[in-house]
């Protein structure tokens, strides 16, 4: 069975292979990401992996995986920043408190599908000026849900999560693991 990765993320191929996964293509789907007014952030998460899920065209026997991470900040969604200005802002409503990073995550094989969602509780340090500076500068906050990569240098500014740390990544390994075999694949070491 093949498996084509819905994901323009790097993120995503690297825990997929991290899981023993094997990636035979990857086709990322562009769709709308805009918010539905006074939409929650756990189902607008839901509705963005499905949505991405359904934009991604592939045979029949084709297992295709799509995911998305989204930060929010009780009842406020934090998607991608659009520019420094806004990565600002979002680190800056995020400063000091505790927010939670959802991703979801669908897969489709013919006319099934699965799909999980994972939450994680994530606190941030209070940011000195400079440490909020010195993160814009670095651009890593380029692309992210809510303007921040835990992976990278921003694990500086996290000093607690309760969750899963693949899934504020990008994609929860156990879990993905879990529906990918669910669905009939086999991964890298596994008995057939
Ligand atoms: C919070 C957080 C998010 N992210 C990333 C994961 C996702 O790639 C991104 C959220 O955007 P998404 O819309 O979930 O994904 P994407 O646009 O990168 O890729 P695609 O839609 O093609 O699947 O933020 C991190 O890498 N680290 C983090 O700590």
């Amino acid at each position: 069975m093949r498996l084509v990765l819905g994901s323009a993320s790097p993120r995503r191929a690297q825990i997929l292979a991290q899981i023993g996964a094997r990636v035979d293509d990857i086709r990322p789907a562009d769709i709308d990401e805009t918010p539905a007014r006074a939409e929650l952030p756990r189902a607008y998460c839901n509705r963005m992996a499905a949505q991405k899920l359904d934009a991604i065209t592939a045979d029949p026997d084709d297992l295709i995986l799509a995911a998305d991470t989204t930060v929010a900040l009780g009842r406020r969604i934090l998607g991608k920043p659009q520019d420094a200005a806004e990565a600002a802002r979002f680190l800056l409503a995020l400063s000091g408190r505790r927010h939670s990073v959802i991703t979801a995550v669908a897969l489709r094989h013919g006319a099934r599908q699965w799909s999980r969602s994972v939450v994680t509780a994530v606190r941030m340090k209070r940011l000195s000026d400079a440490e909020l500076n010195e993160y814009l500068a670095c651009e890593e906050w380029r692309g992210k849900a809510g303007g921040y990569a835990i992976q990278g240098r921003a694990g500086a500014f996290i000093p607690w999560i309760s969750g899963s740390f693949t899934g504020v990544m990008g994609l929860p390994a156990a879990e993905t693991a879990q529906i990918l075999r669910a669905a009939g694949l086999q991964l890298d070491g596994e008995a057939a």
